[in-house]
């Protein structure tokens, strides 16, 4: 079911929507708007209960879309995630055992980073991309640019705080692979099934390559 990306996770769309499902029938509509958008990822939290369900939906309805699982705190949720058919992780930290645990399972990760001891951790793991979060609380594209001398093979997806006003310029930066954020999924539209204002949103965010 985890078939191989055949590039980086960092390179299939400048944005990564992260995504809160309330309910598992919204994830294949919710993964067919932004993919009509252009956006080609989607990263679905396990914040929900429905999540797991949700990656499931749109690995089997909406497979033109790369579909991951976000919020990864335990490297229990690791297999699980990898089970249900999520094609890549991301997690908002970096500890040793969920690190040791993403870095064995067959399916590319982000891991959080939001210090320079985290990201050697990841660097130290093999993986040279990682997830740079809360980005604008942690100092945001100054800080990226500071550790982008000491740490030059180190490529980010900042997420937290990022919109489409202050995208373009994170994309600038040479380390930044791609941005995260929720705002191309707002709940309410979610909730309503607004899944044109979805697609509007989308298609904005996949101009910003
Ligand atoms: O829990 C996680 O692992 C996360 O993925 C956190 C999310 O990345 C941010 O909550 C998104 O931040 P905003 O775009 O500012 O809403």
């Amino acid at each position: 079911m985890s078939a191989q990306l055949a590039g980086s996770v960092l390179d299939i769309s400048p944005v990564i929507p992260v995504v809160v499902l309330g309910d598992a029938g919204e994830a294949a509509p919710l993964a067919g708007a932004l993919a009509r958008g252009g956006i080609g990822i989607v990263e679905v939290t396990l914040r929900s209960p429905a999540a797991l369900e949700g990656v499931r939906r749109i690995r089997a309805e909406v497979p033109e879309i790369t579909v991951g699982a976000g919020t990864v705190t335990g490297a229990a949720q690791v297999g699980e995630a990898v089970d249900a058919g999520a094609q890549f992780l991301v997690s908002p930290g970096s500890t040793p055992a969920l690190l040791d645990a993403m870095a064995a399972c067959p399916v590319p990760y982000l891991a959080g980073t939001s210090t320079v001891s985290e990201m050697l951790e990841v660097l130290d793991r093999g993986a040279t991309e990682m997830k740079f979060f809360p980005a604008e609380a942690s100092g945001g594209l100054d800080y990226l640019m500071s550790v982008a001398g000491p740490l030059p093979h180190a490529r980010f997806c900042p997420t937290g705080g990022i919109s489409a006003q202050n995208a373009p310029r994170y994309l600038a930066a040479a380390n930044v692979g791609c941005v995260g954020g929720s705002w191309l999924t707002p709940a309410d539209a979610v909730t309503a099934g607004d899944w044109q204002r979805i697609e509007r949103l989308a298609a904005e965010a996949a101009q910003l390559g």
